[in-house]
């Protein structure tokens, strides 16, 4: 492909050298950049891609984009001066691959939770509905029936097109992502055509990446200020945050809501072990979710569904047969009716939500036993707020590892138990394995009781000094049950 197709939509500050070149692949990282590459210089958190130029040129690249053009230049070698490298990404992976996400419905799905469960759902109710369908989504990706492991909530540009690219290839009608705030900050999602963008919520998160809050929140919007006029933009108003995401966009708004008016509104009729009974749009109809705010996920996809100009009833029907995302209020029973549930809940929020979730559909006598632990290299303030939030809405709590990645796993776990109010103290063991700690919850369990695991969901292992070795909550609680899979 020529240099100058693939500049089409990014600013040019400077331009050393020629354009009418043919370019091989596009690389932001030095390490894998092969002959006639095309090199972006991106300054990140931890490097900057700009001290790698002149290895990549080694290498063989002959394009590089970048922020600063070195003093010393290389015959043959096209430098191009940019404001940010992150956007020229963007725009020129979308060129790379003949901007695929025009070619198909890109609907985003963001939100501190809930994001996984929207998108995979609507994933499934769309292929349910007969289309052929992509996800791109933290558990894993999907090109309608093909799996691709996911290794980010959302891809690297480049990954990012070549997946959708593969989606249009395989046919794809539709593709549901999930948009995280690291990757609206990183510009992963500049030069995409969204035909529509969902807010589910904001919560506490990340503010070890964005600071503040406030920051965290201007992340989230900015993907709602870059949608076009033609997409649409879809927003929970029962959160605070929910106007907020509009108040700048050009897309069309549209609300969802449970507790006030607006386009798409539900009511819970009931919320029990097997189930949500909703009144969704005026129609009585049960849901194979649990929990309330599996009401909201419903319905966000719901009213994606509707302004994707889908039948009512249809879709209705088809949502009502849906299981959610691997990981998400994933309970198994055990011979002698202990309730086991592994969530993904990892922040103070979603911890609350799941727990009182189980408080509303508990019986009343059984005991609720949490295992909770939270990720190393991580928004460390969440940490005593996640201790604090399970030992208020648990009958006792096992604080343990989650990923301790490159941290001292005793170290969170301290950090965790500051959030241990004195009364909270005798409900309280901290066992550091994770494994451990959930035998020792299963052993402590009686007939009726329901443990929670949460934190680590889908996930197949477990990171322990930037070592990845298999672990799968469900798995170790298959075999404390004694059941088969
Ligand atoms: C904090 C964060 O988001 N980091 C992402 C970011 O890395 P970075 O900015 O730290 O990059 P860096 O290491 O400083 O390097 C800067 C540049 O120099 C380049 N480099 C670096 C070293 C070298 O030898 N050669 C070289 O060329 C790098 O390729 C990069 O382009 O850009 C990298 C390339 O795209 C990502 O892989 C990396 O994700 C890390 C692994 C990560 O864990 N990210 C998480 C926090 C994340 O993105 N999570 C969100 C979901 C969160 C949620 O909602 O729950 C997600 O979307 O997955
Ligand atoms: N709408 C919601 N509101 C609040 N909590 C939710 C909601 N949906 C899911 N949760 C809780 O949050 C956890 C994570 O849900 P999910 O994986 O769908 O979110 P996510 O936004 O994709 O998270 P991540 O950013 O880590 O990928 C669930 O296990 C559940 O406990
Ligand atoms: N997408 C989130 C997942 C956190 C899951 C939790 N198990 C942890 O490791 O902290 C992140 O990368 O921050
Ligand atoms: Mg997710």
């Amino acid at each position: 492909m020529k240099l100058q197709d693939l500049l089409y939509g990014v600013t040019i500050l400077e331009l050393v050298g020629k354009t009418d070149v043919n370019v091989n692949a596009l690389n932001f990282d030095s390490r894998k950049v092969d002959k006639n590459d095309v090199f972006f210089a991106v300054v990140g958190t931890q490097a900057d891609g700009h001290e790698y130029i002149t290895q990549t040129i080694n290498q063989g690249a002959t394009v590089i984009i970048c922020e600063t053009v070195p003093e010393n230049k290389v015959e043959n070698v096209t430098y191009i001066k940019v404001q940010n490298t992150g956007v020229a990404l963007g725009v020129m992976a979308s060129n790379f691959f003949d901007n695929p996400s025009a070619k198909l419905k890109l609907v985003g799905i963001t939100g501190t939770n809930g994001k996984t469960t929207i998108a995979t759902i609507l994933f499934k109710l769309f292929k349910a509905l007969g289309y052929k369908t992509g996800l791109l989504s933290t558990v894993e990706n999907f090109i309608n029936d093909v799996v691709v492991s996911a290794t980010h909530t959302t891809p690297n540009p480049i990954a990012l097109n070549s997946l959708l690219h593969d989606m249009v290839l395989a046919g794809c009608d539709y593709c549901f992502i999930e948009v995280s705030s690291h990757a609206v900050v990183q510009h992963r999602i500049e030069g995409l055509t969204f035909a529509g963008a969902v807010f589910s919520n904001l919560s506490h998160d990340h503010l070890d990446f964005h600071k503040t809050f406030d920051e965290y929140l201007k992340a989230k919007k900015a993907f709602f200020d870059g949608l076009p006029k033609s997409a649409f933009a879809l927003t929970n108003i029962d959160d605070k945050t929910g106007m907020v995401m509009l108040q700048n966009t050009k897309a069309y708004k549209k609300t969802y809501a449970l507790k006030q008016l607006a386009d798409f509104k539900a009511k819970i009729i009931e919320n029990q072990f097997s189930g949500l009974h909703l009144d969704i749009d005026n129609e009585d109809v049960f849901f194979k979710l649990v929990g309330s705010f599996n009401a909201y996920n419903l319905l966000a996809v719901y009213g994606t569904a509707m302004l994707l100009a889908q039948d009512k009833l249809r879709v209705l029907t088809e949502l009502s047969m849906l299981t959610g995302a691997e990981g998400r209020f994933d309970y198994v029973i055990s011979p002698n009716n202990i309730i086991g549930i592994v969530d993904y809940a990892h922040t103070p929020d979603a911890v609350q939500n799941v727990l009182s979730t189980i408080q509303n559909i508990r019986k009343g006598t059984e005991q609720v036993i949490t295992i909770i632990g939270c990720g190393g290299d991580r928004d460390k303030t969440k940490r005593p707020i996640m201790a604090q939030v399970a030992c208020d809405w648990s009958d006792k709590v096992i604080l343990t590892s989650d990923n301790p990645r490159t941290e001292n796993p005793q170290t969170i776990l301290t950090e965790m138990e500051v959030g241990v109010s004195p009364t909270n103290q005798r409900k309280t063991l901290s066992i550091l394995n994770r494994r451990e700690a959930i035998k020792t919850a299963c052993h402590l369990a009686q007939s009726g009781d329901i443990i929670l695991i949460a934190g680590k969901g889908h996930e197949k292992y477990q990171e322990i000094n930037g070592i990845r070795t298999h672990f799968d909550d469900k798995e170790i609680l298959f075999e404390q049950f004694n059941l088969q899979r």
